[in-house]
């Protein structure tokens, strides 16, 4: 659809010394890379074509031209002191086909203070058409709005606070202090060297850029570092800061549903885990960032994540939530009778995960996970994920709901290394959550306890948890598959109990002996070996965005 654009100035020229098509994006039959030299002049403008940038000799007239980008989809790099690449999308010509692809066009300039002059004029005008197809109001009246894939799914109001808390230093800082994720990211790019030596990368959510550093320090030819933060600039500054490494680096500011590349990347780094894993949707960027930036059979580090589940009883953490209602069982609060709301104030509880480290013991069954592959998967195999859950009970217990956590895998050609945030394992910043029943149930050792976890993906940037777990008969009358008991919650990712407590040492029954849940394919090896020490005093802010 169609979006009006009027800059206070019709037009806006300026004089550069060259242009010319990069090799790369030359058809094989072309001879030469170069459209034109001499004074040119660019022209910014916005008329019935839209918003363009136009280059002509100096000598022809401002109505014909050798070269028109259409502002719209434009970006462009500094890629020397006095070169600039600009890259836009353009639709096919070939009737028969909806695909897209990439144009670019390489700008020389005489001074830098030209292309310092040029870059300012292409962000107001950028900008301007930004805040136009953003639904800004502009003079001329009322716009027709286009979204991106991103915009499409997700609330206005979560993304604002969910950039607005990224772009905070002391939020990125909060993840790099997490020396068990950091360190496992630095330690798997490192190793895999051969992975990164002479590739295009593409940092997906860039964050403060520390990803693209590493990819840097292992050897690639260049990083693409997307943030659409305004961490963006800080990251332009810490690469700047490390100027060996970063003259192969470059910041794009912009969501990367959203922006264009001037190149296929080779390999993907990104950090896009919350959560339970899957909080906070950035999967499904990280996703849509393979299919757009991705060459085939490209690598991505890392290349899958597993959801582990098991039951759990904590008699402790209960009681802890169900008391929080009590208040509500007041019948005299300054005359009130608070009793009527008492049992939503109940359920309302239990509505909410608990996210803290908790000591593995409290598992009542070996534990079973669900793969997501992110070499493969599907973006809307993200929007639900259903998992049938199957367990048998090692103790006789009563649980009180379902523990999970999660790994990733970086698959590099040299070695395999897993990050876990599994309980027992050095605590990470993502801690572990557990979904806990209103209603809990009681196994026998040996007892199947059966169910299902599905997770619905919803637009504030996380998804709703239906939990049902049941008891099934033992013993006798088994084989008919009845169930004994049923307890079913709903629970709300983005709003969880941030209950920060240190792993316990909890006093066992006698008929309870202490025994190993993890199996052997699950125990965290490969991040303690990195990065040493946990983080059980790391600190994490309840600020609906800190899972990541
Ligand atoms: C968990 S942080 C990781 C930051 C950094 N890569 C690191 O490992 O320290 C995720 C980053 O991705 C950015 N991000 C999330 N979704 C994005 C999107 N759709 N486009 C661009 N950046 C995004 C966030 O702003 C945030 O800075």
């Amino acid at each position: 659809m169609e979006v009006s654009l009027q800059h206070k100035h019709k037009h806006q020229e300026f004089i550069c010394a060259s242009i010319s098509r990069p090799s790369s994006f030359l058809s094989p039959s072309s001879s030469a890379s170069s459209l034109q030299s001499g004074p040119l002049v660019a022209r910014f403008s916005a008329d019935s074509h839209g918003p363009q940038l136009r280059f002509r000799h100096e000598t022809e007239s401002p109505a014909s031209y050798t070269a028109c980008i259409c502002l719209r989809s434009a970006q462009l790099f500094r890629i020397g002191p006095t070169e600039s690449m600009c890259v836009s999308e353009e639709s096919g010509t070939d009737k028969t086909s909806e695909k897209s692809c990439s144009r670019a066009i390489a700008i020389g300039f005489s001074t830098e203070d030209e292309s310092k002059a040029f870059h300012s004029a292409f962000d107001t005008w950028k900008n301007e058409v930004n805040g136009a197809e953003s639904g800004a109001p502009l003079e001329n009246g009322s716009l027709a709005v286009p979204k991106s894939k991103f915009d499409d799914k997700i609330e206005i109001a979560s993304a604002k606070m969910y950039f607005h808390y990224y772009g905070q230093l002391l939020h990125q800082q909060n993840m790099l202090q997490d020396y068990v994720r950091t360190g496992t990211y630095y330690a798997a790019v490192i190793e895999n060297r051969v992975d990164f030596l002479g590739r295009v990368v593409v940092d997906v959510g860039a964050g403060s850029g520390i990803l693209s550093l590493f990819a840097a320090q292992a050897g690639a030819k260049h990083v693409y570092a997307v943030e659409a933060s305004e961490m963006a600039e800080y990251a332009r500054r810490l690469i700047a800061g490390n100027p060996s490494l970063g003259q192969r680096i470059t910041v794009l500011k912009g969501k990367v549903e959203e922006v264009e590349l001037p190149e296929k990347a080779d390999i993907l780094i990104s950090e896009p885990m919350g959560t339970l894993l899957v909080n906070e949707r950035m999967l499904e960027t990280y996703v849509i960032a393979r299919d757009r930036f991705l060459v085939h059979n490209g690598k991505m580090f890392p290349t899958m994540g597993r959801i582990h589940m098991a039951p759990f009883s904590d008699e402790f953490l209960f009681v802890e939530i169900a008391n929080k209602a009590l208040f509500w069982q007041q019948q005299n609060y300054y005359g009130v009778d608070l009793t009527p709301l008492y049992g939503s104030a109940f359920q309302g509880y239990f509505t909410q995960p608990v996210v803290d480290a908790f000591d593995p013991r409290l598992l009542v069954a070996p534990a079973i996970f669900h793969t997501l592959d992110f070499s493969c998967i599907k973006e809307e195999e993200l929007y639900e994920v259903d998992i049938p859950l199957s367990f048998i009970a090692s103790i006789g217990t009563r649980v009180h709901g379902l523990a999970c956590w999660f790994d990733v895998l970086f698959n590099g050609s040299s070695v395999q290394r897993w990050l876990t945030t599994a309980p027992g394992a050095p605590t990470t910043h993502w801690y572990q959550l557990r979904c806990v029943l209103s209603q809990p149930i009681y196994v026998m050792a040996g007892q199947e306890i059966a169910g299902n976890l599905r997770m619905v993906a919803h637009s504030s940037q996380s998804y709703t948890l239906y939990l049902t777990m049941s008891a099934k008969m033992w013993g006798a009358g088994a084989e008919q598959g009845g169930m004994i008991q049923t307890s079913s919650c709903k629970l709300d990712l983005k709003e969880p109990y941030y209950r920060m407590s240190q792993p316990q040492a909890y006093a066992w029954a006698q008929d309870q002996q202490p025994h190993q849940m993890l199996n052997s394919q699950e125990m965290p090896l490969e991040s303690e070996d990195v990065a040493g020490s946990g983080l059980t005093g790391l600190s994490l802010q309840n600020q609906g965005h800190q899972s990541n």
